[in-house]
Formats: structure tokens, sequence, C-alpha cells
């Protein structure tokens, strides 16, 4: 592991073109007896292509943000202002907030598309993977022959390293990892400009977590999605965004690359996350900082910031 070096996008101006989702002082509130105000005027810009890491404690409203920008929340969470901003491709600009059932039903998966907690578990453990994933493009992709969805099922599980000849298999035979890369590939199905990550890979032991994460950023640079990934890992987080946003108490406190996050936290909360990991912060970080690692970390675990891009 090393401390991230990659010259990283700069947060600040950038050209229209370059950003793909734009959450504008959004603010949603839990609306029960007591109500709890769990986003408080974020505003954030998500590059094209770009990592950016959600950060924070567990209930500081990152889970709440993120259903938010999906338009997934429920009542009684409810967003009561600000914006969020679709930048397609093709120069259009969607109201997320804006969109009805069926456009947000063509919108899920298509251009957005989220990989949750545990979202291994979420397979129906009685249909094939095969018939799981072919289910999401006879939905989205009518038009597509039969022979069209198997192509592309078999593309999307090589993708992210399952083998297609087991298409058929049922979520039961595959190990968990497996099972959480089949969610990644149902995630990728569409070819999306954004993928929501919460927690993908924190039910995975370290060496399966850090390979799955090794395949997102290489298909990041094959594929050149953004990603908004959340977790209250920091030390992951350094190593994998580009920028970092810090959460506390539903408000973002700080917003910027993940080397400057590192090196110079300016928000007294950010420096406490940092020093509540000692391998950051404390002797056995050194390799962190200095780039230098064991032997034995060489052999157990792939280098992430491998594939992050120059
Ligand atoms: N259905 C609900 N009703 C009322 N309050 C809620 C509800 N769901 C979440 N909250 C509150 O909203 C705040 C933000 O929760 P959220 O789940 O977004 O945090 P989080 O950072 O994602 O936490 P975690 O890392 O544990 O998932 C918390 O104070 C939580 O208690």
């Amino acid at each position: 592991m090393t401390v991230p070096t990659q010259t990283s996008p700069q947060p600040g101006p950038a050209t229209a073109n370059d950003v793909v989702l734009t959450v504008d002082r959004l603010n949603v509130m839990y609306q029960v007896d007591n109500p709890v105000h769990a986003v408080k005027d974020v505003s954030l810009t998500l590059r094209r292509g770009e990592i950016l890491g959600l950060a924070g404690e567990s209930g500081c409203g990152k889970t709440t943000l993120a259903y938010a920008i999906n338009r997934l929340h429920k009542p009684p969470a409810e967003v009561t202002s600000g914006s969020i901003t679709f930048h397609d491709r093709g120069g259009r600009d969607i109201d997320l907030l804006a969109l009805e059932n069926e456009e947000l039903r063509a919108f899920r998966w298509s251009k957005l598309s989220m990989v949750f907690q545990g979202a291994m578990n979420a397979l129906n453990p009685v249909i094939s993977i095969r018939a799981q994933l072919e289910d999401v493009l006879t939905t989205h992709e009518p038009k597509m022959s039969k022979q069209q969805r198997r192509e592309r099922c078999a593309e999307v599980l090589r993708l992210v390293g399952v083998d297609p000849a087991r298409m058929n298999s049922f979520p039961h035979e595959f190990s968990g990892g497996m099972r959480q890369r089949v969610m990644i590939a149902m995630a990728l199905l569409l070819d999306p400009q954004v993928i929501i990550m919460d927690e993908p890979t924190t039910a995975l032991d370290v060496v399966v977590q850090r390979g799955i994460l090794q395949e997102i950023l290489r298909l990041r640079d094959e594929l050149g999605y953004a990603v908004i990934f959340i977790t209250h890992d920091l030390p992951l987080l350094l190593e994998l965004s580009d920028r970092i946003a810090v959460m506390l108490k539903g408000e973002v406190v700080e917003y910027a690359t993940a080397e400057q996050i590192y090196r110079l936290p300016a928000h007294p909360y950010t420096r406490r996350l940092l020093d509540s990991f000692p391998s950051l912060t404390g002797d056995r970080g050194a390799f962190l900082r200095t780039g230098e690692s064991s032997a034995r970390d060489h052999a157990t675990e792939p280098d992430p910031t491998k594939g992050k891009r120059p």
C-alpha cells in the first residue's frame, strides 16, 4: 500500500463537460416525531471517471445521501431542498429530483447504478445468475435479442473476473466475493456513467476485498465511469479515491483530494478521523507514508493504487 501520489483532479472549478453529477445544497430530513436532519446543505460535484470517496462515522448521513442521489429514499426520508443534476454524456442535464416513475426506472441502472452494502445477499437464491443478469437487460433493452443478451451477460462477467461458463449457476454455488463480483457485473450491464458503491466490500476478507477494488479501478480506467465510494474505512478511501468528502452529522466538513486529506487535513474532525486509524499515523503505518511495505504485504495484498490514473 502507498500513500496516494497521483495527480488527482483538484476541487474547484471544472469545465461543464468534466462534470457528470452536481449535488447542490441538498437537505434530507427524516420526518419522524423528532425530525432528523440527516443531510445538511451538501454540495458536491462528481467528475467523469472520478472516484469520489464519502467518509464519515456511522450515522453521519452517507447512505441517506447516496439513496437521495439515486432517488431511492422513501418516507419518512424527504428531500426538503436543493438539487441533484445529472449531466448526460450527450449534453442533456437531467433534474433527478423531478424524474417521474417511468423516467426514473429508465434512468436507474442505465445512467447511474448502485452496489449496496451486502448486495451479494440481494441475489435471488432460486434464480440462476444468468437469469438475474438477463432480467435487467430484458427490462431496459427490450429490443436486444436473446443471443445479444447472453453475450452481454458473458461480457460483464468476464470483466469482473467471473467465468461466464458458470453463468447457469445459482448464487449459493458462488463464494461471497464472487457474488459481490456478480453484483458489480450487474451494475455495469448497461454501461452507466456513475456507480454508487456503499460499503461494497465490507463483508469480505481483506485479500478478496483488495482484489475486487483493483478490478473497480481497472474497469474505471477501461470504461470511464465515475464512482461515489462510501465507507467508514478512511485508509481504504485514501488509496482508492481521487477526492474525498468527509461528512460529520450530515454536513460535508472537508472536501479535497485524497492527497490533501492525508497530508494536510484542514478540519479538526478529519484529523481526528485520521488519528483514529493508528496504521495511518502511528509507527505501524510507516509504509503508508514511505510507500514501503513488507514482503508479506506484497505477497498477500494486491496494490489497489496501481490502477489509479496518472
Ligand atoms: N428511517 C429513519 N428514520 C429516522 N432517522 C433515520 C432513519 N434512517 C436513518 N436515520 C438517521 O439519519 C442519520 C443518517 O443515517 P445514515 O444511515 O444515512 O448514516 P450512515 O453514515 O450511512 O451510517 P452507516 O455507516 O452506519 O450506514 C442517522 O442519524 C440515522 O439515525
